[in-house]
């Protein structure tokens, strides 16, 4: 059987398998903001010249009541293929994750609103130079390193409330990252 392209979903022994596809601000504007240091992106000199600003990239929501805090999430590698078996949202704010190990790591998301379904999601092999940033209330599966122990700077929420949903999914999904 030819490999499934990236992005593609195969069904393999009755289990779906999605492989990644590659992450773009474009592919994920649905879900949120990409967070890379590219011509794509406005950016200007500062500091006389000596260093480049790649500017206001991420759109950080604390919601009412809320308060931007930032964290270190350090990140045992996932085993893959993976199984997708459930997926969460934060309610009340946004979730940025920006890698700071230099390997790449899968992102997996669904559009927020309804609790997805195994047929929803998207699966993202993002590079070791770009980080994302999760919409409030965007369906996305935990953190997802790969090759090896990663640590990802992560800007998000603290405040009052309930921020964190979860969901089981109603049939298990294997992601592969490209071959
Ligand atoms: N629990 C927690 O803060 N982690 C998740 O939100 C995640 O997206 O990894
Ligand atoms: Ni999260």
């Amino acid at each position: 059987m030819n490999a499934p392209a990236p992005g593609a979903a195969a069904v393999l022994s009755g289990t779906r398998t999605i492989v990644a596809e590659a992450l773009t601000p474009e592919a994920f504007a649905p879900f949120g903001d990409v967070i890379e240091a590219s011509d794509a992106v406005r950016h200007f000199p500062i500091n006389g010249g000596n260093t480049e600003r790649y500017h206001d990239l991420a759109d950080v929501d604390a919601g009412p009541g809320g308060r931007v805090i930032i964290s270190i999430f350090r990140g045992q590698p996932r085993a893959m293929p993976f199984p997708i078996e459930m997926m969460e949202r934060h309610p009340l704010g946004s979730q940025a994750f920006v890698p700071m190990s230099g390997r790449p790591y899968l992102v997996v998301v669904a559009p927020a609103g309804d609790a997805p379904s195994g047929g929803d999601l998207r699966v993202f092999l993002a590079r070791a130079d770009q980080g994302v940033n999760y919409a409030r209330g965007v369906w996305h599966h935990p953190l997802l390193a790969l090759d090896g122990v990663s640590d990802f700077l992560v800007v998000d929420r603290a405040g009052d409330g309930h921020n964190c949903d979860e969901v089981e999914l109603d049939h298990t999904v294997l992601i592969a990252p490209p071959r």
